[in-house]
């Protein structure tokens, strides 16, 4: 099943439209009255969206895209948020920056720092209504986000997310669209190797859009690879696209701009700090 753009938001007014009328009629009906709509009205949950809706079709389990994920608006402040960050926030790789948040994720586990409210208003409450985390029995959001800035022409390598994360990762992207590109892992190859990472060819390529959520959990966590080419350009008819829809053409050309991706993950194996105050 594929969703073009605002369907998401449409599906979410149906819902609310739906419950809304719902309770209206009968607290019409049972409580002969109007005052208490508006608290049942924030009350208004939105369980019949599922993310199984979303899942793409005809690629290993398990992959799921969301259009139009948040609003332009949403988008804007994010951004906003994102580049009034510290300067000393950002770390600036070979090619691509980061901001890391949440605590550094180690093999002994992680110091938890609270996630800033701006990276969880509008995002959070999606992430919940689709049960995205749910299976994780611990925690059931994200308590890690890793911010990349990719300009036009800088990618990320291929690469595992690895055992720090449970198994599922959920990206928005900001700003401009790119092309995940998807390996299957060779166990026999060494992949520490630059050599080896760029002779590798992708199984298939998924096209992120600006304001896009991308779910990746199951085999694709596992047993795939995922990397982001240094390209300025793209044809969407040179890698096998595995998530367009009907609406796009594959022989259009795309430019790359400035890239920023919230990259939200679980960190299960947490450290408690215990804080000792000193009696006076
Ligand atoms: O920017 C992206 O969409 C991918 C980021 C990524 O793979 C990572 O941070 O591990
Ligand atoms: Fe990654």
């Amino acid at each position: 099943m594929r969703f073009k753009t605002g369907e998401l938001s449409e599906k979410i007014i149906d819902s609310f439209n739906i419950e809304v009328f719902f309770r209206v009629f009968l607290k019409k009906v049972f409580f002969g009255g109007g005052e208490r709509v508006k608290s049942r009205v924030d009350m208004v949950n939105f369980d019949n969206i599922n993310l199984k809706d979303f899942k793409i079709e005809n690629i290993p389990n398990s992959g799921f895209y969301i259009r139009d994920f948040i609003s332009e608006k949403e988008e804007q402040e994010l951004l906003n948020k994102v580049y009034s960050a510290p300067k000393p926030k950002w770390v600036t790789l070979k090619n691509r920056r980061l901001q890391n948040w949440g605590g550094k994720p180690t093999e002994r586990g992680m110091i938890t720092e609270p996630l800033p409210s701006w990276l969880k208003d509008s995002i959070f409450s999606k992430l919940s209504q689709l049960k995205i985390f749910n299976d994780c029995s611990k925690f059931k959001l994200p308590n890690h986000c890793l911010i990349n800035e990719y300009e036009s022409g800088q990618g990320i390598m291929p690469h595992e997310d690895g055992p720090f994360y449970y198994p599922t990762v959920a990206t928005v992207s900001l700003n401009s669209y790119t092309i995940l590109d998807l390996y299957k892992r060779r166990i026999e190859e060494n992949f520490n190797t630059e050599q080896n990472e760029t002779n590798l060819m992708p199984e298939f390529s998924l096209l992120l859009e600006p304001r896009s959520l991308l779910v990746l959990q199951d085999d694709l966590y596992k047993t795939y690879l995922h990397g982001i080419e240094e390209r300025k350009s793209d044809n969407l008819g040179q890698k096998n696209i595995m998530n367009l829809s009907d609406d796009m053409d594959r022989h259009t050309d795309l430019e790359r701009d400035t890239r920023v991706s919230l990259t939200y993950r679980v960190v299960e194996k947490v450290i408690k700090v215990e804080i000792f105050k000193k009696n006076t």
